[in-house]
């Protein structure tokens, strides 16, 4: 099934997410209603608020108990692989990704479902481990990488195959600050739609568009010198539970 040209790229009508729990059900995200054409996204929350389950809706590994995803039109229930093939997605543990023994290898498999010739993976995976700056790690063993290491090679294997929507879920997190920054920049130079889950509020404030979620509901949404301060503000001092506009 083909996406509906023009419609926006990520869109949630009406989702609830709920997960089984021992006592009966929890839910996880509340009537989520939120379309996003924009090219970038930030989604902050506290821990626990139900970041990483709005982002995984997009690639289907989390499930609508009610409402519908779609991805560039594609109704993620209906049709995950042809969803996931417009979407990247970045997890905040690297090690749930990466699945060669060293970063280069990783990137080579990537680059296997793309069109670049089997002679050329080499020097292209080469080149992407060069762009994220991991480039000098390429052939150690994954296991030997720090954890920040292991997230750029993620990253690196992800752009290999050319999705037009990157989820990246807390992407600065194992970060020090140099390359903290050089992956802001990294980030800033993509031409792909970008959608950020982060408690980095200076990544966040590069998104023309912050979300906010508090107890698995969008609490706030707009500009990021609107939304941050409001959402510092309820960090100290407790949090609405409409949606403001
Ligand atoms: N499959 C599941 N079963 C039960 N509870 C779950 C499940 N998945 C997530 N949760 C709970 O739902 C809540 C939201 O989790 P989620 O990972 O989306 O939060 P988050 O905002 O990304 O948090 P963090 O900032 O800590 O990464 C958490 O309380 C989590 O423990």
């Amino acid at each position: 099934m083909a996406g509906s040209p023009g419609a926006a790229a990520l869109v949630c009508s009406d989702v609830t997410v709920t997960a089984p729990t021992a006592s009966g059900e929890l839910t996880l995200l509340r009537g989520l209603d939120v379309a996003l054409p924009e090219r970038r996204v930030a989604v902050v929350g506290l821990n626990g608020s139900g970041k990483s389950t709005f982002l995984r809706l997009f690639n289907g590994l989390a499930r609508p108990a009610s409402g519908t995803v779609t991805v560039h039109g594609i109704d993620v229930a209906r049709d995950v692989r042809a969803a996931r093939r417009h979407v990247g997605f970045v997890f905040t543990d690297p090690l749930s990704q990466l699945v060669m023994p060293t970063p280069v290898e990783d990137v080579e498999l990537s680059l296997r479902g793309t069109g670049v010739p089997r002679a050329r993976r080499r020097a292209a995976a080469l080149a992407l481990l060069e762009r994220v700056g991991i480039a000098h790690r390429a052939e150690h063993s994954i296991y030997d990488l720090s954890g920040g290491e292991r997230q750029l090679a993620a990253f690196a294997a992800v752009l290999a195959v050319e999705p037009e929507v990157l989820v990246l879920d807390e992407p600065t997190t194992l970060l020090d600050l140099r390359n903290r920054g050089r992956l802001i920049d990294l980030l800033g130079g993509l031409p792909h739609q970008l959608l950020i889950s982060t408690h980095d509020l200076g990544l966040a404030a590069t998104a023309p568009r912050v979300l906010v979620l508090h107890e698995g509901r969008l609490v706030a949404d707009g500009r990021p010198e609107q939304v941050l301060p409001a959402y510092e503000r309820w960090c100290a001092d407790g949090f609405p539970q409409e949606v403001l506009p």
